[in-house]
């Protein structure tokens, strides 16, 4: 009998540590919540005194400190401080660490050592945050989040408290990276050919698709990434002709909203009463260079007008609540002239693998000159990753998780009830196709001439 308890005994013993194994390379998620947590949370316990000496993250106490502890505590030695452990808190993907900094010790100390802790500590990364003075919060990884990423099922509070708050991807740190369109009302994304660039268009628009927004398309290479959208868009241009026309309406769309603005006193749509106040508007414009290249002269006005246009949303319609979001695989001068103006107002930048250091810097070079380097490492076999910064100067690596058309297509079809119809842009709404199937055989506009 005993025998026969033995066996079974063992046999679960093997069969848990091969279960083990199997989720580490295959649910890495599990196998850190059931695994490496509880295993990283002692490792941590146990040894953080003695790695913050080591790794030179301790200081020297505090001349009272050193009388109580030799005459109170009446221990000869005095050791030197640790920044104080105020919470540790475990995830589904790492380890945060809120630690109180003693005199003598700033966040960029703690970030230096960030390599030596990770490898102290046997977790995958850490990073170091500043959240307020005198405290940073050590976000540790236990497996790299980015090789298949999984957004949390529920988001932290506080992330989406904003009306126009979207999470799009994940960042290494495990953390959500949301696209906010009050705090950055408009935003590049570039990126070279197969780098990642509709799969992050996808993951915005099937999250925009959900709120109660406006979702305007400009997509010159007809219409064959966003055609399938066309249930949730209020407005699709597929040619040159075509944008150029939905831009003087936005243009006029945007000069109505100013005039509600001025009646009302106030100097931005989200300060009007609910009554009045406009639906939010989102401009999604795919490949921008086909809105700036020309083939003959006789286009050249055409594009002139258009830059100007976007150029003018860009400066002034974030008041009224009309944000651009601009993709290309390259935004630089070469583009011709306002090129690299309207750039200048799209402060929000995502910028995937590309092919030269140049693009890196167009994308990256004037907002967060420090994230240039990270866009030229990023491999050519991890697409979707991708390198966001924004005027502050921050910047981190994030990765969209994968969405295929089918999927974005039928999110926009469920929230289709969403779309609202837009007066001024009526001309440009899109047929919606009975048949998901028949989204390619169909016109995409009603010939209906542009009115403004
Ligand atoms: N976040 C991701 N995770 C996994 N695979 C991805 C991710 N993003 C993109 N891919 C894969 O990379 C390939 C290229 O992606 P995508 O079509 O989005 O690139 P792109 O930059 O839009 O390319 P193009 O400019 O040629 O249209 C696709 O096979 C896609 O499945």
């Amino acid at each position: 009998m005993s025998d026969v308890v033995t066996v079974l005994e063992v046999t679960g013993a093997l069969s848990a540590a091969g279960g083990l194994g199997y989720a580490k390379t295959r649910a890495p998620r599990v196998f850190w919540s059931l695994a490496g947590l509880p295993v990283a949370r002692v490792r941590f316990a146990v040894t953080y005194r003695s790695t913050m000496d080591v790794c030179g993250l301790t200081v020297q106490p505090s001349r009272f400190r050193a009388f109580m502890v030799r005459n109170v505590a009446r221990r000869p030695d005095v050791q030197p401080v640790p920044p104080k452990v105020r919470r540790v808190r475990g995830s589904s993907t790492g380890m945060k660490v809120m630690l109180r900094l003693p005199a003598g010790l700033e966040p960029g100390d703690v970030a230096a050592a960030s390599e030596r802790l990770r490898h102290a500590w046997g977790v995958h990364s850490v990073h170091v945050v500043e959240v307020r003075p005198g405290f940073v919060e050590l976000r540790m990884t236990g497996y790299d989040v980015l090789r298949r990423v999984r957004m949390p099922r529920r988001l932290p509070r506080g992330l989406t408290s904003g009306p126009m708050v979207v999470p799009v991807a994940l960042r290494e740190d495990g953390t959500v990276f949301v696209r906010d369109y009050q705090r950055v009302p408009h935003a590049l994304t570039l990126g070279a050919n197969q780098s990642g660039k509709s799969m992050y268009q996808r993951n915005l628009i099937a999250g925009l698709a959900k709120l109660p927004v406006g979702l305007v398309g400009i997509d010159c290479k007809r219409g064959v990434e966003q055609r399938g959208y066309a249930a949730r868009l209020s407005a699709l241009a597929v040619t040159p002709d075509e944008a150029s026309g939905l831009l003087d309406a936005l243009v006029g769309l945007m000069e109505e909203r100013f005039d509600v603005l001025s009646e009302y006193g106030v100097a931005d749509m989200w300060s009007l009463p609910a009554r009045v106040r406009p639906v939010p508007l989102v401009v999604l414009v795919d490949e921008v260079a086909e809105l700036f290249l020309t083939a003959v002269k006789k286009d050249e006005e055409r594009r002139d007008r258009m830059v100007m246009q976007m150029i003018r949303l860009a400066q002034m319609a974030r008041a009224v609540g009309i944000y651009l979001e601009v993709c290309g695989q390259r935004f630089g001068s070469e583009l011709g002239k306002g090129a690299t103006m309207l750039r200048a107002q799209l402060t929000g930048r995502v910028v995937h693998r590309v092919n030269d250091k140049q693009t890196a810097e167009m994308g990256l070079g004037d907002i967060a000159p420090d994230a240039v380097v990270a866009v030229t490492t990023i491999p050519p076999d991890r697409p979707g990753v991708a390198v966001a910064g924004d005027s502050s100067g921050g910047w981190s690596r994030i990765r969209t998780p994968e969405m295929t058309p089918a999927e974005a297509v039928a999110v926009c079809r469920e929230y289709a009830h969403l779309t609202p119809h837009i007066p001024a842009l009526e001309p440009y709404r899109p047929i919606v196709p009975a048949d998901p199937a028949a989204v390619d055989a169909m016109p995409v506009v009603k010939p209906v001439p542009v009115t403004e």
